[in-house]
């Protein structure tokens, strides 16, 4: 076969990865594994939080060396002591965050640690003509003089490609790459990868979505605590096949919903209008009520004001005008923690960021908000027995993949610090919760214990439950007992069109900065939804 790639660069026809083992404290992250990839190929690795894919590929990329095993590229062993090695391998990542200098242009970022062939300074005109053809190669269009910082981060994602591709990856580790791009930016991204293989690249793809996985791979191989599983085609298997292997049972991807019981107006919405980063308004005038055992979805292609206005509603972001209210007070102004108090519970979208201390064992992380109040302190001591048996009780319940609750968080996979923070905000029964991406990032079996937690958070039924637990233990804050209503008013914002019609009783839909209409959720057609999403409101045709 003729070489396609880029210039200079050298194809790995096949890359053998054979029986590795991979050791951490209490875990065997990656027993035995065999995984290939040939160029032209997408393949995808698959498996719940936890499973080991990150640890395999850290493993490919010369984050960490195996204990045991080979990797094998042309028939020829390789050891990485060093990502350096990787790249000059011809081996590209792609990492789930990002590692590039904001304050840096596109250009300059592409040029960062090049150097030039004769030893002279590097000349950016070369680097930027060269960078423009990759661009128009893959259809990775962006411009190079664009500030990093002011990218959209389905932007930053094509700066991280092209970075990798100028250096001669031959072959590209994908981290879940789509967690960040919307269901378009998606489509054009498949494009990309499959005119990527098409050329001669080897590609590996991780994504917890089965419908994009099915799509996209050439071949699907199945990790399930740390070994494989499963290896087969996308022709001939489902999304529940697949569920299954990498759960191990049955996984139920569709609900059975209660009628509605709408309460009171629990969370009011007035007019808001709030900043955005660039210097504009990011809401203009935004109004939306949620009730008492309703869910509202907010729709919409992420950049048109969702982020801001979850950050407006947890306290996190000032409001120019309008107001905030829950249950009839005025909480416009009010910090986080008070918003707390009046029984607001906030899931933010950049978990890892906003949510979690990595440093901090599992346990410190799950009391983290909460270690002044009852149950985990009795005047000003810690409660460890009751710290203790609550947090085992939610790892259990979610499914938390972790060697103890002693174990520092950052030892943890992605998906199983979402799963705890998840846990803990859940855990607290609000009145209103705001939930931002709830299962960005997150496996299937996870997703599916989330969206039947939220739905009966709904219905009231775990809510009740909670309160009587609580309320024997004389912990709960009088506040939050004296609710007039049972169900959580949830104002669910999600990009997964899927998810917000699945669980939605109202969708509203957003779209630079105003609301363009609100449906009703079990009714709503995709159709109608990605109209709106454009900004065609439901009474215009
Ligand atoms: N540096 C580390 N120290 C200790 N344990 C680790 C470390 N990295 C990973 N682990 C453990 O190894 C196991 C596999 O983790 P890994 O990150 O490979 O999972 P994953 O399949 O990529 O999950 P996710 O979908 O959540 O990203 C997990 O139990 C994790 O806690």
């Amino acid at each position: 076969m003729t070489n396609l790639l880029p210039t200079g660069q050298e194809r790995i026809e096949h890359l053998e990865m054979v029986n590795i083992v991979k050791r951490f404290p209490g875990v065997l992250a990656n027993d035995h594994v065999n995984f290939d990839v040939r160029a032209g190929e997408i393949h995808t690795l698959l498996g719940e939080n936890g499973a080991g894919k990150s640890t395999l590929m850290k493993q490919l990329y010369g984050l960490y060396r195996p204990d045991e095993g080979q990797i094998i590229i042309n028939g020829v062993e390789h050891q990485f002591r060093s990502p350096q090695d990787a790249i000059n391998a011809g081996i590209g990542m792609i990492h789930q965050h990002f590692m590039l200098v904001p304050e840096l242009t596109v250009l300059e970022n592409v040029a960062l640690g090049l150097k030039s062939s004769r030893g002279f300074m590097l000349d950016l005109d070369v680097v930027e003509k060269r960078l423009m053809q990759l661009e128009e190669q893959y259809g990775l269009h962006v411009d190079p003089q664009a500030y990093v910082w002011q990218l959209a981060v389905g932007e930053q994602q094509r700066v991280e490609i092209l970075k990798a591709l100028y250096r001669g990856a031959a072959l590209l580790i994908l981290d879940e790459p789509t967690a960040v791009l919307t269901p378009q930016e998606v489509d054009e991204f498949f494009v990309t990868l499959r005119q990527m293989a098409k050329d001669g690249h080897a590609l590996i793809f991780i994504s917890h979505k089965l419908h994009e996985v099915l799509a996209i791979s050439h071949r699907i191989t199945v990790l399930r605590d740390g070994k494989v599983v499963n290896q087969c085609c996308p022709d001939g298997v489902s999304k529940t096949d697949l569920a299954e292997m990498m759960v191990g049972r049955p996984v139920i991807l569709q609900y059975d919903r209660a009628p509605i019981q709408r309460g009171q107006t629990a969370l009011q919405i007035k007019d808001l209008v709030v900043g955005g980063d660039r210097g504009t308004d990011a809401l203009k005038g935004v109004s939306l009520e949620v009730h008492a055992g309703e869910i509202v979805g907010l729709a919409g292609v992420s950049g048109n004001g969702q982020r801001e206005l979850a950050e407006a509603l947890a306290g996190l972001r000032p409001v120019k005008s309008g107001q905030i209210l829950i249950d009839g007070k005025e909480l416009t102004h009010a910090s986080p923690a008070q918003r707390i108090l009046a029984g607001q519970s906030y899931i933010p979208e950049e978990r890892m960021r906003e949510g979690a201390i990595k440093d901090f064992s599992v346990a410190d992380n799950y009391i983290l908000e909460d270690h002044g109040k009852q149950p985990f302190s009795r005047g000003i001591f810690l409660d460890f027995n009751a710290i203790e048996r609550e947090t085992r009780t939610k790892v259990e319940e979610y499914n938390v993949k972790t060697p103890t609750i002693q174990t520092p968080l950052k030892s943890l996979s992605g998906g199983n610090i979402q799963k705890l923070i998840l846990a803990r905000e859940l855990s607290r029964s609000p009145k209103v919760l705001i939930a931002s991406q709830p299962t960005r990032g997150v496996d299937i079996g996870a997703t599916e214990y989330i969206h039947h937690r939220l739905l009966d958070q709904r219905e009231g039924t775990v809510n009740q439950e909670n309160k009587r637990v609580l309320s024997d233990r004389e912990f709960i804050q009088q506040e939050i007992l004296d609710q007039r209503h049972s169900g959580t008013a949830t104002l669910l914002i999600s990009e997964d069109l899927d998810e917000i019609r699945a669980l939605s009783d109202r969708i509203a839909v957003i779209f630079a900065g105003e609301i363009v209409g609100i449906v009703d959720g079990p009714t709503s057609t995709p159709e109608q939804l990605g109209l709106m999403m454009a900004g065609v409101r439901p009474d215009q045709d």
